[in-house]
């Protein structure tokens, strides 16, 4: 459904209000306790203001985007559906707070969550479209991963918003009585390991027939003799560790295409020191050529172009092609990162890097500023 043109006028009337204001980050501590303490009048206080706040930034940047990716049907169609969702928010803005509307809202963002479920396809079909119909320079494509970095990191960060308040106050019941709404407070890194080790064996064995075996092992240095727990998002951590599970079973079955199943192992190590917690994933799966790194995190480069029908049968370990870059996301996400590092015609080991410490776990967000805003004006 297109906007009317009153809409439109009075959104960005708001639009510009709203984006006047940075984003407030919490860190994974101050989810925690804010979840224990759990009262819904304040979440929705609070809410009713950072949603707003959170899109208005980003639509901000959207709207900055070059003519010829704007004009992307695709593209369009994300831009609707963010502006709904903010006429969405907003007509909480002055509501008084009671029963009726602390309903109302969960349900909103409900929708809300539900409207957005698609996106990061849609604008990876955005890409598509553009790369089919325009020559795009270097330049553009530094505009286009700059962008969709920090929209794609502006999604998980509106989704944490929405999941914690309505896990925490809605009817939704995450099926673990000890976690606070998304987060785990005691997660065991080495059972999502293992979980995501398993899906994504699936995959593998359905594709290949066969299936490297998993090595995993801990060091606390930490404390010694203890299991490695944090306090995280557990399925933001499957979300990561999924996707390179995928990559190395990818990497060692095309690496030994004819052998008879002796494929090397995946080695897994866990480690904890006194600030990080570093999930390492290493693989004999023949490694890639520095110069071929850096594209594995373009979305440019990895926008899966459309199967064809003879692609009938793709390979089912490689998505439309933003899992690698949205994995470094959600690790950037609470102040992490993930970094890969391969040798050519051996392996390769990839690292996630974790905060140990909740209150060092702190959301990082994109800000629309002057800064943001002349980095797209000095755009072609
Ligand atoms: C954008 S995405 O997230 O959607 N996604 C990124 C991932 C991609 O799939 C993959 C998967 C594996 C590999 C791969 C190779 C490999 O393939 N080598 C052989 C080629 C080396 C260059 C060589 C050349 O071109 O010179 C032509 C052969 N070797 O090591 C890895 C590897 C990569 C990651 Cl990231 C990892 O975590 C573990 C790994 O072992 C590459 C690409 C789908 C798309």
């Amino acid at each position: 459904m297109r906007l009317t043109q009153r809409c439109l006028g009075n959104i960005s009337k708001m639009l510009d209000f709203y984006s006047q204001f940075n984003p407030s980050p919490l860190s994974i501590k101050q989810f925690i306790d804010f979840g224990l303490s759990a009262c819904e009048r304040k979440s929705f206080i609070f809410l009713r203001k950072e949603l707003p706040v959170r899109l208005a930034n980003i639509m901000k940047e959207i709207h900055l985007l070059p003519d010829n990716l704007l004009k992307m049907p695709s593209v369009g169609i994300v831009n609707n559906l963010y502006a709904t969702s903010f006429e969405d928010i907003m007509q909480f803005e002055k509501v008084e707070v009671n029963e009726t509307t602390l309903d109302k809202f969960c349900q909103t963002l409900i929708k809300i969550r539900n409207r957005h479920q698609d996106i990061v396809e849609t604008m990876s079909h955005g890409v598509l479209e553009l790369k089919e119909s325009h020559d795009v320079d270097a330049q553009t494509e530094h505009n286009i991963q700059y962008f969709l970095d920090r929209f794609l990191m502006s999604r998980i960060s509106i989704r944490m918003l929405i999941n914690q308040h309505t896990l925490l106050f809605g009817t939704e019941f995450n099926g673990h009585s000890r976690h606070v709404g998304s987060i785990d407070p005691s997660c065991d890194i080495i059972s999502v390991v293992k979980d995501a080790y398993d899906k994504a064996r699936l995959l593998c064995d359905q594709y290949y027939l066969a299936s490297p075996e998993l090595l995993v092992k801990q060091h606390n240095e930490f404390e010694r003799c203890s299991e490695i727990r944090i306090v995280y998002v557990p399925s933001h951590l499957f979300h990561m560790l999924f996707e390179l599970f995928k990559n190395s079973m990818r990497a060692i079955m095309e690496h030994y295409d004819n052998s008879d199943s002796d494929y090397p192992p995946i080695e897994v190590i866990v480690s904890r020191g006194k600030e990080d917690i570093c999930v390492k994933m290493s693989d004999r799966g023949g490694g890639i050529p520095r110069s071929q790194m850096d594209h594995l995190f373009k979305y440019m480069y990895s926008t899966a172009p459309r199967p064809t029908q003879t692609d009938a049968h793709t390979v089912p370990l490689a998505g439309y092609g933003y899992g690698l870059p949205v994995s470094r996301l959600y690790a950037r996400y609470f102040h992490g990162d993930l970094v890969l590092q391969s040798c050519d015609g051996y392996g390769t080991d990839a690292i996630v890097y974790l905060k140990a410490l909740s209150n060092e776990a702190n959301e990082l967000l994109p800000i629309f500023n002057k800064t943001s805003s002349k980095f797209y004006r000095t755009a072609v």
